[in-house]
């Protein structure tokens, strides 16, 4: 970050990777068949915003019911701050991991740096924490995921898109 304070992380990644809704369904359930030889789970918590759809697809393919969440934020829009924790998990969900997250799953869209599933992780150590896309730099923070990205690379989520028109490769498109 220190390299090139003006430009915004986005900026920084250089190399884009787009997924559509049906792509990401499809890595969505392709994490729960992980998901299911390691559980079960007595509740799913989703780190919003970004897993919040991760989390309701996991938990509907798991059979989980209790879903609670743990309200981060850190990117405005795509530049990082200081982390800031604006609900943790219910007194109910913390009392089913027995304080320490046993048995608990974590959801989350991706792991980038690695700073906010440092921060779940020191909330909740036992939990088990899955995201669907995983970059180097935050892997080692994560139990389970499905698709690892290089560093570079930013990640376009299809609640963050429209479709839109593309120039011919041809003609210089990406
Ligand atoms: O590993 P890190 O570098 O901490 O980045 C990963 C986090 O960044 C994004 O969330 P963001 O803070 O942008 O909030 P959002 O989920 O509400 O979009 C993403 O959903 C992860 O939660
Ligand atoms: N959408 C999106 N948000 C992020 N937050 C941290 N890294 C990313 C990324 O690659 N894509
Ligand atoms: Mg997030």
């Amino acid at each position: 970050m220190a390299e090139h304070p003006e430009l915004s992380a986005q900026e920084r990644a250089g190399k884009a990777f787009p997924v559509s809704w049906d792509q990401f369904h499809r890595d969505c359930r392709a994490l729960t068949w992980r998901l299911n030889e390691v559980g079960p789970f007595h509740a799913v918590i989703a780190i919003t915003r970004g897993g919040l759809v991760p989390a309701a697809i996991v938990a509907r393919e798991l059979g989980v019911r209790v879903i609670d969440t743990v309200c981060i934020a850190s990117y405005d829009h795509n530049k990082q701050g200081d982390l800031n924790v604006l609900k943790g998990v219910s007194p109910d969900t913390a009392k089913l991991g027995g304080g320490t997250g046993k048995g608990l799953l974590i959801v989350d869209d991706l792991v980038d740096t690695g700073k906010t599933g440092r921060m779940v992780r020191d909330l909740l150590p036992d939990a088990h924490f899955a995201t669907v896309y995983a970059k180097p730099k935050g892997r080692p923070l994560v139990d389970t995921f499905i698709t690892e990205v290089s560093q570079d690379t930013w990640i376009f989520f299809p609640w963050d898109t429209a479709l839109s028109f593309q120039p011919p490769i041809r003609d210089g498109a990406a």
